[in-house]
């Protein structure tokens, strides 16, 4: 649940209707819906909670359609406070029939609109403001959602949003080195990114000069979900002040790889380098991934200002 406590702030919105552009702003828990060329665009601040995902939901008009926002399944519109994103709409496909979000609009997008969400717990929102509400039981998480209710000449539009804390990840981890029981990564100051990965190796180990080495991290992860991948990227002191950093300059962790995480040490520098067992030697960090659909085009649809220009095409300074 999002309680207003924690939607400290104001947020703006700006509502585009063709000629003019209104500024305005407005308290937490409201929200303006404001339609240009077909897009909606909400801007949403709700304290530190992010909205995940927008999950368009059902539109009594036209029939058979209801309409969605026009962003891939599973993938999200993430809004940083103040910050404002458009999406556009489209029709639904196929039956035009929305089931899901918890229940709290299974219904089908030509039922009677007048009825409401079907299945749900939703309470009376008035038409045009964004409110919150205890997410659902089967929610893990402390999520909510807001809704918003657009009275259309056609009939009754409404789109959710769910938001949450950003709840902490859980990420699968298998120690394959005894060593490190007790002894996970762990992130060092709450701001840190990456977690320290160590150097498994049972004595010191030389390398020298411009050598490369494939060392043990003692650990697997299984990420397991495709919208996510790891890094593993260099500490910066090592590879500023003694020139070991990774071999491949960067290692990447897929979400489906279950095998022992290993860092690629190369010594760059002019001098030997020994790394010590359990030597904090290159870190990890995770990170969101698209996976992306390819769409081949004869030409793009919209020329860019850069066009084809880059590798300094804006000059140097
Ligand atoms: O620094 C690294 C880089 C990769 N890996 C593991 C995880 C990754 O998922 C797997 C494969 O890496 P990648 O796809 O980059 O390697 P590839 O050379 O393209 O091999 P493959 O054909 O197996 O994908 O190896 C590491 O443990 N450390």
């Amino acid at each position: 649940m999002v309680d207003s406590a924690a939607s400290a702030g104001l947020a703006t919105t700006r509502c585009k209707n063709g000629t003019s552009d209104h500024p305005q702003r407005f308290m937490p828990n409201q929200a303006v819906a404001g339609r240009a060329h077909g897009a909606l665009r909400i801007d949403r601040l709700i304290g530190s909670a992010r909205i995940r995902r927008f999950q368009r939901i059902w539109s009594s008009a036209p029939r058979p359609g209801g309409m969605r926002l026009d962003i891939a399944a599973g993938t999200a519109v993430r809004f940083e406070p103040g910050e404002t994103r458009e999406v556009t709409r489209v029709t639904l496909g196929g039956n035009a029939e929305v089931y899901g979000f918890s229940r709290l609009a299974q219904r089908a997008t030509t039922d009677d609109p007048s009825s409401g969400p079907s299945g749900s717990t939703l309470p009376a929102l008035s038409m045009n403001r964004l409110g919150s509400a205890p997410s659902p039981s089967t929610a893990s998480d402390r999520s909510g959602y807001a809704a918003l209710f657009i009275q259309q000449p056609t009939g009754l539009e409404a789109y959710f949003a769910i938001f949450s804390d950003t709840p902490p990840m859980h990420l699968d981890v298998k120690i394959l080195d005894e060593r490190l029981r007790g002894a996970l990564p762990a992130y060092a100051t709450p701001g840190s990114a990456g977690l320290d990965l160590k150097a498994c190796v049972a004595t010191p180990l030389t390398l020298a000069p411009g050598q490369t080495e494939l060392i043990p991290t003692g650990l697997a992860i299984h990420l397991a979900d495709p919208g996510y991948a790891a890094l593993i990227l260099p500490r910066s002191g090592l590879g500023h002040k003694h020139g070991i950093v990774l071999g491949n300059l960067v290692g990447l962790i897929d979400s489906d790889y279950q095998g022992q995480l290993m860092v690629s040490a190369w010594n760059r520098s002019a001098t030997p380098f020994v790394i010590e067992p359990l030597e904090r030697l290159a870190q990890l960090v995770i990170v969101p991934v698209v996976q992306a659909q390819l769409r081949v085009v004869e030409d793009f649809e919209q020329a860019s200002v850069r066009g084809a220009g880059g590798y300094g095409s804006t000059g140097k300074l």
